[in-house]
């Protein structure tokens, strides 16, 4: 079992914002979803794990080790996607991922080629790696990025953002993709995206302006929420008298009619319906707590 342990772990950067405050979590095997919005910290937590960047205060250990204390041992476990991968090389994808094999520190040539080979297989690739990766799709790109990711076997791998901009085929290929590589490793997913978490991640934390304001398992999370939720269509020039009556914790248009979610223990007045809470409505509630 690994273990990845984040303990008090504050960031502020030169310009003096505070990018994350205090932040503790412990995770083990399987999928990790680390929800949050925009500007939430996550792209900062993700980095400081991949020891890219130092924290300020606080203490990251993975298997027991201190990733400030042992960067190198911390990188050779690890596989990372981030938000941005820059500018790709005019080589092929398999040259490139080679190329990226090598830098991991696989300079065996004959383990290297299985390990290229297996990857482009395994992430549907195969038949473009020939193409440069500049000319992909974005998911073509996506899943490139966790051919990568995947190089010398890590044991921990962090995605960020990476289903932001794909479309919905390719955005399931993705997420199944991620669900396949297995539960002997740690695979954290930081998203904006509430969808991504739900069916994937067997434990989760909701991020917002750098602190963790929830956490556990989705399906408990949601449980919790249980005859607390109730919607209600109503006229959309009438939202804003229900925003000030009421706890409205989401709305959505549907047909030209505002459907309303409202977090309260009792049926807030006529016309509104108890329904099941779903995790938009953990991740809404809590972060207007
Ligand atoms: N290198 C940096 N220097 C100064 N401020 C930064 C730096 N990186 C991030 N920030 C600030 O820290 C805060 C958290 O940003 P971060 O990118 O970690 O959030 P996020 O949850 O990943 O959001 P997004 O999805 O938009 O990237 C923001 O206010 C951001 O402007």
């Amino acid at each position: 079992m690994n273990t990845l342990q984040i303990k008090n772990v504050s960031k502020t950067y030169a310009n003096g914002v505070k990018a994350l405050d205090t932040i503790s979590l412990t995770i083990h095997n399987g999928m990790f979803g680390l929800l949050g919005p925009n500007g939430a910290g996550k792209s900062s937590l993700m980095r400081t794990i991949a020891t890219l960047q130092e924290q300020s205060s606080g203490d990251i250990l993975f298997n027991g080790i201190d990733i400030i204390k042992q960067p190198q041992e911390l990188r050779n476990q690890l596989g990372y996607l981030p938000q941005e991968f820059g500018v790709y090389p005019k080589i092929s994808a398999q040259k490139l991922l080679d190329h990226l094999a090598i830098l991991k520190g696989i300079i065996n040539k004959k383990e290297r080629k299985e390990q290229v080979e297996a990857l482009l297989q395994q992430t549907n690739l195969n038949q473009h790696r020939k193409k440069a990766v500049y000319t992909f799709s974005g998911g073509m790109r996506q899943r490139f990025g966790i051919a990568q990711a995947l190089l010398g076997n890590p044991k921990l791998i962090i995605v960020d953002e990476p289903t932001a901009g794909l479309d919905p085929e390719e955005r399931n290929r993705f997420l199944n993709l991620l669900s396949e590589i297995g539960e002997h490793i740690i695979i954290i997913l930081s998203t904006h995206i509430v969808e991504d978490v739900k069916d994937l991640c067997a434990n989760m934390a909701i991020m917002s302006q750098g602190k963790i304001i929830t956490k556990g398992i989705p399906t408990q999370l949601t449980e919790k929420l249980h005859g607390k939720i109730w919607h209600k269509i109503i006229e959309k020039q009438d939202l804003k008298s229900y925003q000030t009556a009421f706890n409205v914790i989401s709305t959505r248009l549907i047909s030209g009619k505002t459907q309303l979610h409202v977090l309260a223990d009792e049926k807030p007045e006529a016309g509104f319906e108890p329904i099941n809470p779903g995790l938009e409505d953990v991740y809404f509630s809590t972060l207007q707590a």
